[in-house]
């Protein structure tokens, strides 16, 4: 019997993942490594600041030591570079992040090119995702990562099964693409502009949707069973938080749906320290 809209629990998820890196974190800081992160915040962005929040919150949680460093919104690129570059031959960091979004004056792309790759924990850097594109070992992106993650600890088999991806971000489009085909799923892309996009989504078996956009998966966009992952981080015309799917008038059709909140989102972060931890472990191993 097929199940019925069963929820995936990314909050639970995100917590068994720390606890697994609490433990990896204590054998690291007995070998004398101490995993640690620096996360650079520029501006005032109050959904950035949440995000950033959390990330702080989590490395305490696990034992990973963290710097948060705060940059006023008028903060020139040439400042930026320096700081990462600061933090590129700091030995205590093993991992740094920028967060995204950054404002207008400063080059999205120049900034991520800057990381240094072997300490890029947010998987961003183009050697990076040259390496997820080729099949080498690389920083998994955050938010594809946990995706997976939460695919597999769910018992959900992908292999030879139809995955619709909705949306092609550098950051959860394209690389959750990969991430699929890689574990031999057959994959669609689509995106803002695909015409009849309901005649895509409905053959999917696996449904990303990563546009964006409130409530732009509905009903009539999937198939009877399928299971349903919700990438969005919108407002609803109300204020409260809200994915790209419709919960309520999908969930009694699939199998399986991640809510917003507390499905995709938590797992971003708890993908964000394994790849820390895994920099660290890195490093050791080296010593
Ligand atoms: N440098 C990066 N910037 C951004 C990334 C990223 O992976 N690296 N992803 C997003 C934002 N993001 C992480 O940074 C992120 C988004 C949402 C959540 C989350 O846990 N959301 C909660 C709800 C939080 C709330 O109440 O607002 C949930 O879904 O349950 C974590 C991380 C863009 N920028």
């Amino acid at each position: 019997m097929v199940s019925r809209g069963e929820i995936i629990d990314g909050k639970g998820m995100a917590a068994e993942i720390r606890l697994e890196l609490k433990e990896k974190t204590e054998t690291l800081v007995q070998q004398g490594v101490r995993p640690g992160l620096a996360v650079v915040l520029v501006g005032e962005d109050s959904a950035s600041q949440t995000y950033v929040r959390g990330k702080i919150k989590a490395c305490n949680e696990v034992g990973v030591y963290s710097e948060l460093i705060q940059l006023p919104e008028d903060t020139s690129e040439k400042a930026l570079l320096a700081r990462i570059d600061q933090l590129n031959q700091d030995q205590s960091i093993h991992g740094i992040l920028v967060q995204l979004p950054l404002p207008a004056q400063i080059s999205p792309d120049r900034v991520i090119a800057a990381i240094d790759p072997e300490k890029d924990v947010d998987g961003f850097h183009p050697i990076q995702a040259g390496r997820l594109l080729t099949g080498l070992d690389a920083y998994l992106p955050c938010t594809p990562h946990g995706i997976l993650r939460m695919l597999k600890r769910s018992g959900i088999a992908l292999e030879g099964k139809h995955a619709v991806v909705v949306g092609r971000s550098n950051i959860v489009g394209k690389p959750v693409s990969l991430l699929l085909q890689r574990e031999n799923a057959t994959v669609t892309m689509c995106h803002s502009r695909t015409r009849e996009l309901s005649s895509y989504t409905r053959q999917a078996d696996i449904l990303v949707a990563a546009v964006g956009r409130y409530h732009m998966i509905g009903a009539e966009h999937v198939k009877e069973g399928a299971v349903v992952i919700d990438v969005g981080m919108n407002r609803s015309p109300e204020g409260k938080l809200a994915g790209d799917v419709d919960f309520e008038a999908v969930r009694p059709l699939v199998s399986h749906i991640t809510p917003v909140p507390g499905g995709v989102g938590p797992m971003t972060i708890a993908m964000l320290l394994y790849n820390t931890v895994q920099s660290a472990q890195r490093v050791a191993s080296l010593t």
